[in-house]
């Protein structure tokens, strides 16, 4: 199993946290959530291979830190992160039998939960398709393919929805599955929120470090009570001082 990780620019990503994190405090907390993805990830059985795609030299760093590869996304296609994810799937297509595309901002995610999928995926046969849906059902937020290259990927919105729908019209055997913290991508403010608020034990510990050392957290509370909604206070961005 080889696995593909899309970083995008890391002062780009997280723009729906705008209102709540300035740009720098959403790039450190992507670098964050990417630190712990990857601390767990190393530590799953089974991969062969971890590809992060991306052309920000923070990637760079982190591929060495972690000794994994990071690939040039310039080198592999246009912009957009369709358009990379599908030509680095179809780069690898008859080179490997299985493929899984992750996310960065899937911090809360167990070792436990990625070697359950795993092995959900392992027990399936022929051309298939695992995919662990965001805890709305909408979004994608893990994928694997066997082989790579049967699935077009099409992510945004619902691509939930859209991946189940290509899989089936493919003919491609279908698992969705829904787990606690793989389900929990860090999009918005309830994302955060319920990061912040509840008690996750060993999970997301670099994030919520962050979060915790910086003040953020009680910000994030103020910003997300039903006190500040109700009263329409939220920002709409938040700007570094
Ligand atoms: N390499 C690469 N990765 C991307 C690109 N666009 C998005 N990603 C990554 O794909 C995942 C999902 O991205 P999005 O939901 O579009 O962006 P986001 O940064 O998570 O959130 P928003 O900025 O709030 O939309 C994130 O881990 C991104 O870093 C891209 O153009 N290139
Ligand atoms: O299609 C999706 O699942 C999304 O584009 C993935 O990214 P997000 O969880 O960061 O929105």
């Amino acid at each position: 199993m080889w696995v593909f990780i899309p970083l995008k620019d890391f002062v780009q990503a997280k723009q729906r946290l705008s209102g709540f994190l300035s740009p720098s405090e959403r790039r450190c907390l992507f670098q964050a959530m990417v630190e712990d993805v990857l601390d767990v990830l190393t530590q799953v059985e089974g991969l062969e291979r971890i590809i992060l795609l991306s052309d920000d030299p923070a990637a760079n760093l982190l591929a060495e830190h972690y000794n994994i590869e990071c690939w040039s996304e310039r080198a592999l296609a246009p912009p957009g992160l369709n358009s990379v994810i599908n030509a680095a799937v179809r780069s690898v297509a008859g080179q490997v039998d299985h493929c899984m595309v992750a996310h960065g901002d899937l911090p809360l995610a167990s070792v436990e939960e990625w070697q359950e999928v795993l092995a959900e995926h392992a027990r399936g046969h022929g051309a298939r398709v695992t995919l662990v849906t965001d805890r709305h059902c909408d979004g994608s937020n893990v994928l694997i393919t066997s082989p790579p290259g049967s699935l077009t990927f099409a992510y945004g919105s619902e691509s939930c929805h859209h991946h189940r729908a290509q899989a089936q019209q493919k003919g491609l055997s279908l698992m969705t599955l829904e787990r606690q913290g793989l389900s929990r991508d860090i999009d918005d403010g309830d994302d955060l929120a319920e990061l912040v608020s509840c008690d996750w034990g060993s999970r997301a510990p670099k994030t919520l470090h962050y979060l915790r050392e910086n003040g953020l957290d009680q910000r994030i509370r103020a910003l997300t009570s039903k006190e500040a909604n109700s009263a329409f206070i939220k920002m709409d961005v938040v700007s570094d001082s």
